[in-house]
């Protein structure tokens, strides 16, 4: 299998906030990366989305990230961080095709465009000026966005997706539809990798889970592995219990652990 993205941080990188890792992340797979806050995720994200530089090695494509340029980055990953709201008076419309790839044809665009404001339920939305959406709406804006980037029809050279907290503020019809959207990605050979708080989510729709603990990476594999109580519990500082729910099992958190509750 092809990779996106080989990371290699062999010094103690991003002063003090990450420790050394080496991770890759193969063409069409999607990874969660979860961990308590401040563990390090969107510094991580951030450091491998080229806007915090970092010590070690970094390589997208197999070429190292600090000889790309920004407009080469544009064109290749995708990178969703985290935003509050903007008083911005643009329409949603014109915000949206600031994101578009260059060279592509202007008919793709508006295909693209149109598909992806469906999908995410912008359609009606597109003449709002942003600072009139609700915070679920300027989310789906900035995901329509950020996809629009990556699009496969319009952006065939795209290769990496990094989304931090993307489901923030969505309900869950919305969430279903970005979920189904991701899909499409990977299956088009996107490697994507997500910031996540969901640990139930997590563990049903990654296909690989990272599990970062203080800068350091805690497990790393697939989510069924990963997502024990054994594993998640120090790290988060909570007791946990695995119930059956059909096929895979439900996750619960039952309360502070012990070490946990006499910090407190
Ligand atoms: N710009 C910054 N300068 C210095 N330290 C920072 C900066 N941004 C974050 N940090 C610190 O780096 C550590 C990791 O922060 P980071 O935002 O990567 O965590 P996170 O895992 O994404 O957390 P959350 O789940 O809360 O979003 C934290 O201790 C944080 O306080």
């Amino acid at each position: 299998m092809t990779t996106s993205l080989v990371l290699d941080l062999r010094q103690v990188a991003v002063r003090q906030r990450l420790r050394p890792l080496s991770l890759q992340v193969p063409a069409g797979s999607l990874i969660h990366l979860i961990g308590p806050n401040g563990a390090g995720k969107s510094t991580l994200l951030s450091a491998i989305g080229g806007l915090t530089s970092c010590e070690g090695e970094i390589r997208l494509l197999d070429r190292p990230l600090r000889q790309w340029s920004s407009a080469e980055l544009a064109l290749h990953r995708g990178y969703l961080c985290q935003q509050a709201l903007p008083y911005a008076l643009m329409p949603v419309f014109q915000y949206l095709t600031l994101h578009q790839p260059r060279n592509a044809a202007e008919r793709d665009i508006d295909g693209a465009v149109g598909y992806l404001a469906e999908a995410l339920s912008l359609a009606d939305k597109l003449n709002r000026p942003l600072n009139r959406l609700s915070g679920g709406e300027w989310q789906r804006v900035r995901l329509a966005a950020v996809l629009l980037q990556v699009w496969p029809a319009i952006n065939p050279r795209a290769s990496l997706l990094l989304l931090d907290e993307p489901a923030a503020s969505l309900d869950i019809a919305q969430r279903v539809a970005l979920d189904s959207l991701l899909s499409e990605l990977t299956a088009a050979g996107l490697g994507i990798l997500v910031c996540a708080h969901d640990l139930n989510h997590s563990l049903r729709h990654a296909g690989e889970i990272w599990l970062l603990s203080a800068g350091e990476l805690a497990a790393r594999g697939h989510p069924r592995d990963v997502m024990q109580p054994a594993i998640l519990s120090p790290v988060f500082g909570v007791k946990f219990e695995l119930l059956p729910a059909g096929g895979t099992p439900w996750l619960v958190a039952s309360g502070l652990a012990p070490q946990a509750a006499t910090a407190v």
